[in-house]
């Protein structure tokens, strides 16, 4: 019925993997690590739906892991339990004030290890879940705007500390109230979820992340993503629409379905908000609007002919 879930077994004593080995092989899958910064990186490649966490590693504590894996948006998420033989009331205080779900000691009572485990395991399915449904846009299933305005401002900032490009991409399908008058609002529906698609299919998950931004506006962010690669992105996602080969008989671009994009590339600054951003991706797109839709504009070069004023004030 559910899919399996995921525990991330981190334990530099051989003996303690193997007891926790043994005890959650058959429900579990099971991954293991030797050291923290094992931990931190299989715990990012993997996204496991537990860590078990041992406090005392050789490298770095296992309170480190958990506060490196609580900076990164991909891990931030993840369910942990410290597993220690450090079992004052103080210790459990602090791996508990650091998030995690529980503080499981040496040596292990095996049932009542079991229970716990099952017992967040439960909890964080529920979790997972309605994060999802918060997240995600009820139509076209790709991230809703409360979810891209958090995601715009970590990666604004991730980007600004690595000196790396952020490029964003503002979509907007053409001609889409002629479109729901002449076909429906339920096709038009189908058409959002088949753009929406297109975006995903286009904008690889390693590479960036796609939301709806509002009605038939759409936004591709893709943090240290070139100018280039990410203008390559958009040219795919505008054939990959075209090639849907959806008629629409009242547009003026084209005689079937297609999309305008405007985008930027920055690199961002630690002491900027995004919203320069996103004025700059929005003003392109109304660029390419202008300019005759079905076509991408990146900020550089609609600026350069646009009005001055305009692009004074965008500047
Ligand atoms: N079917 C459907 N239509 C929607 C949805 N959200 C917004 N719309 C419609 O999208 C249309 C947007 O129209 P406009 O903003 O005038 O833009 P447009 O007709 O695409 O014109 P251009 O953007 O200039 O090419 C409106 O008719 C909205 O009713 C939705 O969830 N489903």
């Amino acid at each position: 019925m559910f899919e399996q879930q995921t525990i991330l077994i981190v334990d530099d004593e051989w003996m303690d993997r193997s007891i926790l080995t043994e005890l959650l092989k058959n429900d579990y899958r099971l991954i293991l690590a030797k050291n923290g910064e094992q931990a931190v990186h299989k715990a990012a490649k993997y996204l496991p739906d537990l860590i078990l966490l041992d406090v005392v590693l050789p490298d770095i504590s296992g309170y480190e892991v958990q506060r490196r894996l609580r900076e990164q948006q991909r891990t931030r998420h993840l369910a942990v339990a410290f597993i220690t033989s450090q079992d004052s009331a103080d210790d459990e205080a602090y791996g508990i004030s650091l998030g995690a779900y529980d503080y499981i000691t040496k040596p292990f009572h095996l049932a009542v290890v079991k229970a716990r485990i099952a017992n967040i395991l439960r909890l964080e399915r529920q979790r997972a879940l309605l994060e999802k449904l918060a997240s995600l846009d009820g139509l076209t299933e790709v991230h809703n705007r409360r979810k891209f305005d958090e995601i715009l401002i970590e990666e604004f900032h991730r980007c600004a500390s690595w000196e790396a490009p952020l490029s964003m991409a503002m979509l907007d399908v053409d001609h889409f109230k002629a479109f729901n008058d002449c076909y429906g609002h339920g096709k038009g529906d189908d058409v959002l979820k088949l753009v929406a698609r297109c975006m995903r299919v286009s904008v690889p998950l390693s590479s960036g992340y796609v939301a709806r931004y509002g009605g038939e506006e759409f936004v591709m962010l893709m943090p240290g993503v070139s100018e280039q690669d990410s203008m390559g992105i958009c040219r795919q996602t505008i054939q990959l629409v075209q090639d849907l080969n959806v008629p629409h008989e009242k547009s003026t671009a084209a005689d079937v379905l297609t999309v305008s994009i405007g985008g930027v590339t920055v690199f961002p600054s630690l002491e900027e908000s995004p919203s320069r951003i996103l004025r700059q991706a929005d003003f392109a797109l109304y660029s390419a609007k202008k300019a005759g839709r079905n076509r991408i504009l990146w900020y550089t070069e609609c600026a350069e002919s646009a009005e001055p004023p305009l692009v004074n004030q965008l500047n």
